[in-house]
């Protein structure tokens, strides 16, 4: 298919100039407004493909349910294969990662034939997938458990604590995918030179020094470095005209584009609909007494008398009260805070965030205890103006106290969420799935076939993270040593809840309704996140269910079957995962491999895809605060704006730009061909012939699932449109925008 793009979504012309001059070796000369824009690639060009990319109607979702401010200030999107294409990988790639790029491999002929799919190959089940062009070529389990080695956990050989959770030690020759085919290739550079691993006398980059291209990255990225501001209103404006170009499902529009970005109502919906929607937690008695003593200390009397009131199940809150025993401080008073060697200090807090829920669906933030010091008569806890959500806008813009502690409260959930949820809970974790699975199930066992199209890019680009994102970029903009950061992701892995993060487990556990009946309750009508995962988690059971009942047809055929024991075994034993199950029924199987799938597909999107929204505008919600928090509820009472100014990256340039591009660069919306739903027709497609019984059931459960699928693209338009008016509307989760696998 070839299209010319057009006028509308052409991309900002700055950017197209910094490529074109980047290659061109041009000076400053300007770039011809019309150049012709490259056409947009195509996953595939077969017809089965072709009508399976029809489904992906998620653009006009997002422009039909955009609130009016956001649609206005949008800028044009472009298509990211643009900067993507081939020409431009060429030119960048010796530059970039000389000798890294492993040729894909073909499947070869040696392959055994699958025990349940009948007469498919992996060669042709992959072909139609359009999924991973390179599987590797079939290995016995003793080839697979010499391959997939784990890095010593929790300590190295000489004692001292292993950085990360488990994890491969090398990815197998031929597997490794270069971060060329993971990122957009322009991302990757801008993201390189800020992190300054392109230096002139290795960059060979046309010969442009380094400060060259970091002024150009800027350039093209923002710009220009942000302005030295000394208000609020300066980076709100400077975010309106110096956004970078749309890649995202949001089309490059982030929250800072909305007048109430700052909000009580925004502020409260990112729990349920942000880049976290997964860790907003009913309060326990004893957080409920802790608040209602700070109130009376506090002298809120209508706060203490509303608490008194309020039914103990409306209160919900976000604990960020572990950090200090999760990054190994003893001591429940220390001051978190970090100064990398040749940047500024940046400080971190462990907020707890208290929220009434009301009946009619909408959250309201109650109380911020801004930085939890082992008990809250220790701490600051400030509570709201607001007593409820009806109660008038009017005063929140100049409320600089309340405004300062809902920014603790978005840095700690930076670091929960960016540290803990996404990059332990989902990358991390489902990277000890894959290795634990290559090291003791067969690679024709129908378990490995269900999992291994979610595992795609994803053992190098969590080897990317490992190698450069966490040491050069996250210990940067975070308020915490380094130490304090892998002592952090430690934390998260080792206090994981396999069992216990199953979608209704985690509902539940978290004090949220388990059933599509339970969250159809008004209360719940702005949870959207709750009633997706939920939807495409029964979907997922049920087809791995159906897939699974080939082989094994009753829980005494799972208890025998040594792999799937030794799977087990595996996860909870070298893995280090106790919470993995004890797989001796079939519910169990069905229940371990649908979380193994929920973890890398719907779990990881959501917690990914919306970061650039809710992240590139850094004054929203920044990974640190740049001056140390006040240490009395007196002094926070005083904060004027110049306090949350302070408290901003505002003045630190490389800061904001770090904190704003690796949102960026992690939010490239999903090719259609790695979506979810592609990855169900494609299977259906595939089966669609055969006549074989394992076949015709392998057919059915795909048919069902894509038709699943399709149905809750209905469903979770209609679940976003049913949030309050003006939502920033949740199609992260349609399966037409599902990553299959961690891709990014
Ligand atoms: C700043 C912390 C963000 C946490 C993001 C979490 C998960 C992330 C994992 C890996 C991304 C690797 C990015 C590396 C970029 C540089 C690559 C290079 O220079 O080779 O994915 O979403
Ligand atoms: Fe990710």
């Amino acid at each position: 298919m070839t299209q010319q793009q057009p006028e509308s979504s052409r991309p900002p012309v700055r950017a197209l100039a910094f490529i074109r001059r980047l290659f061109s070796g041009e000076k400053e000369k300007p770039l011809d407004a019309n150049l012709p824009v490259p056409p947009a690639r195509l996953a595939s060009t077969r017809p089965s493909q072709r009508t399976i990319l029809r489904h992906q109607s998620e653009k006009e979702y997002a422009l039909d349910l955009a609130p009016e401010s956001v649609h206005d200030a949008m800028l044009p999107s472009i298509d990211p294969g643009v900067f993507d294409n081939e020409m431009l990988k060429q030119k960048l790639y010796p530059a970039i990662d000389p000798g890294n790029e492993s040729p894909v491999q073909e499947p070869e002929g040696n392959i055994v034939e699958g025990t349940y799919l009948g007469t498919q190959t992996f060669a042709s089940l992959f072909d139609v997938l359009g999924i991973e062009a390179a599987l590797p070529r079939y290995r016995s389990l003793e080839q697979q458990k010499e391959l997939y080695q784990w890095s010593a956990y929790p300590t190295n050989a000489d004692g001292t604590p292993a950085q990360y959770p488990p994890h491969l030690q090398h990815i197998p020759q031929g597997e490794a995918v270069s971060p060329l085919r993971i990122f957009s290739a322009i991302g990757l550079v801008e993201t390189q030179v800020l992190l300054q691993k392109i230096t002139p006398d290795k960059d060979g980059i046309l010969g442009r020094t380094k400060e060259w291209l970091l002024a150009r990255a800027q350039e093209a990225a923002f710009g220009g470095a942000p302005e030295r501001g000394v208000k609020i209103q300066d980076v709100v404006d400077y975010n309106k005209y110096h956004r970078k170009f749309g890649t995202d499902i949001a089309g490059g529009g982030n929250i800072g584009l909305l007048d109430d970005w700052f909000g009580d109502r925004r502020f409260a919906d990112q729990q349920f609909t942000g880049t976290n929607p997964t860790t907003i937690t009913q309060a326990t008695p004893r957080w409920i007494a802790e608040f209602s003593a700070a109130a009376k200390a506090g002298n809120y009397d209508k706060w203490v008398a509303a608490l008194a009131k309020a039914d103990p199940k409306s209160l919900f809150v976000q604990d960020g009260s572990y950090f200090r025993k999760a990054v190994g401080e003893p001591d429940p008073a220390a001051v978190l805070h970090h100064q990398q060697p040749g940047s500024d200090e940046c400080w971190t807090v462990g907020a707890v965030s208290l929220f009434q829920l009301h009946e009619d669906g909408k959250l309201h933030p109650v109380a911020i205890c801004i930085d939890y010091k082992g008990s809250m008569d220790k701490s600051v806890t400030i509570f709201n103006r607001r007593m409820t959500p009806r109660d008038s806008t009017r005063g929140e813009k100049d409320d600089w106290p309340w405004r300062y502690a809902k920014t603790c409260a978005q840095v700690t959930d930076w670091t929960r969420h960016e540290l803990g949820v996404h990059l332990t809970l989902a990358h991390f974790v489902e990277e000890a799935i894959i290795v634990a699975t290559n090291r003791t199930v067969p690679m024709d066992h129908p378990v490995y076939r269900l999992l291994h199209p979610h595992w795609s890019k994803t053992l190098s680009l969590n080897a990317a993270g490992r190698s450069t994102l966490v040491p050069q970029l996250a210990v940067e903009v975070v308020g915490i040593s380094p130490a304090q950061c892998y002592s952090f992701l430690r934390d998260a892995y080792d206090t994981y809840d396999f069992v216990g993060s199953y979608v209704p487990n985690d509902l539940r556990r978290r004090g949220f309704p388990d059933t599509q009946e339970g969250l159809s309750h008004p209360r719940y009508r702005n949870y959207a996140y709750a009633k997706n995962a939920l939807g495409l988690w029964t979907a997922l059971r049920a087809y791995v269910d159906a897939m699974l009942r080939i082989r094994f047809p009753d829980d005494a055929s799972v208890a025998a079957d040594g792999h799937v024991q030794a799977w087990a075994a595996e996860m909870r034993g070298p893995a280090r995962m106790p919470s993995f199950p004890e797989l001796r029924t079939r519910a169990a199987l069905v229940d371990a491999v649908t979380m193994c799938i929920h973890i890398a597909a719907p779990f990881h999107s959501a917690v990914n895809y919306l970061q650039n929204f809710y992240q590139a505008f850094v004054a929203a919600k920044p990974p640190a605060l740049c001056a140390a928090p006040p240490t009395t509820l007196a002094q926070l009472r005083g904060y004027a704006e110049a306090d949350l100014v302070a408290a901003l990256p505002i003045n630190r340039p490389r800061q904001w730009l770090l904190a704003a591009q690796v949102p960026w660069l992690l939010s490239f919306k999903v090719e259609p061909g790695r979506s979810l739903l592609n990855y169900a027709a494609s299977q259906w497609h595939m089966h669609k012939c055969k006549r074989d019984e394992a076949d015709r059931q392998v057919k059915s459960a795909s048919e069902r699932l894509y038709q699943d699928l399709q149905r809750l693209q209905t469903v979770f338009y209609r679940n976003s449109k049913a949030m309050d008016k003006g939502s920033i509307p949740y199609m992260v989760l349609d399966p037409g925008l599902t990553a299959v696998s961690i891709l990014i």
